[in-house]
């Protein structure tokens, strides 16, 4: 009997996408033999509505460029084509449809998953895909009230990187050079994202009048 196929997804907001993130997913990846990673840049990330976030189609470039050399990664449009707030329960049954017959493994820093109660219908996410978490310097999983059983978690070498610290580097005019892939580097600069006063059109996502 043939074995079901196994993705992961790698979802984030990716502003920018950074090393951390690339190694968390290749490191599942080879852990737990997953045929591809789909890489799942947020719409309208909803728990950041208060922060200024990029573009989401120079996040999505900014994915494609990073993973173009991994056969094993993809990138997919499913949470910035819907629209509206980005709910993982929607990202999950869209993949669903998308992959039948397959076991999906959501992977998530050990920063997300402290918050993950917190998440739409959180109750639905852990019978839709297998949930793993990896370390993260910084952050510990020790007050998370995961339900047991729920969550793996995945010890993977250390990355002391955040797309918030990459941000506040450009914006310093100090170098993000190995920190991101060398294409980010020179899209960040093309773009001119986080600089300030820079004309990169950077959007605030408010509710929408339709949610408040
Ligand atoms: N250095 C890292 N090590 C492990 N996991 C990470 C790391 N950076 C991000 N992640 C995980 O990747 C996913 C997407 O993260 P996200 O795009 O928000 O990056 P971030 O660096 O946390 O961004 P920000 O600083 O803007 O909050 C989340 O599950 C997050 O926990
Ligand atoms: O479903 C939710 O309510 C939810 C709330 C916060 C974050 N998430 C998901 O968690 C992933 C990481 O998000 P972020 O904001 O840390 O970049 C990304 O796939 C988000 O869509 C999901």
């Amino acid at each position: 009997m043939s074995r079901r196929r196994r993705i992961g997804v790698m979802g984030g907001t990716f502003d920018p996408i950074h090393h951390g993130h690339l190694v968390a997913a290749s490191e599942v990846q080879a852990q737990f033999g997953l045929e591809q990673v789909v890489f799942v840049p947020t719409g309208q990330p909803w728990q950041k509505s208060h922060e200024v976030v990029s573009p989401a189609e120079d996040r999505y470039l900014m994915t494609v460029i990073a993973t173009a050399s991994n056969p094993r990664f993809l990138v997919s449009r499913v949470d910035i084509d819907r629209g509206g707030p980005t709910y993982t329960v929607d990202t999950l049954s869209d993949l669903r449809e998308q992959y039948p017959d397959t076991d999906l493994y959501f992977i998530t820093g050990a920063d997300a998953l402290e918050q993950i109660v917190s998440w739409h219908r959180v109750v639905e996410l852990f019978d839709m895909a297998h949930f793993i978490g990896v370390t993260r310097p910084g952050y510990s999983l020790d007050g998370a009230h995961l339900p047991k059983g729920a969550v793996s978690l995945v010890e993977i070498p250390a990355m002391a990187i955040s797309s918030t610290g990459c941000r506040d580097r450009v914006r310093a005019g100090l170098p993000v050079w190995y920190l991101v892939p060398d294409g980010i580097v020179q899209y960040i600069t093309k773009r001119g994202l986080y600089r300030e006063g820079s004309d990169s059109p950077a959007v605030e996502w408010g509710p929408r009048s339709s949610d408040a």
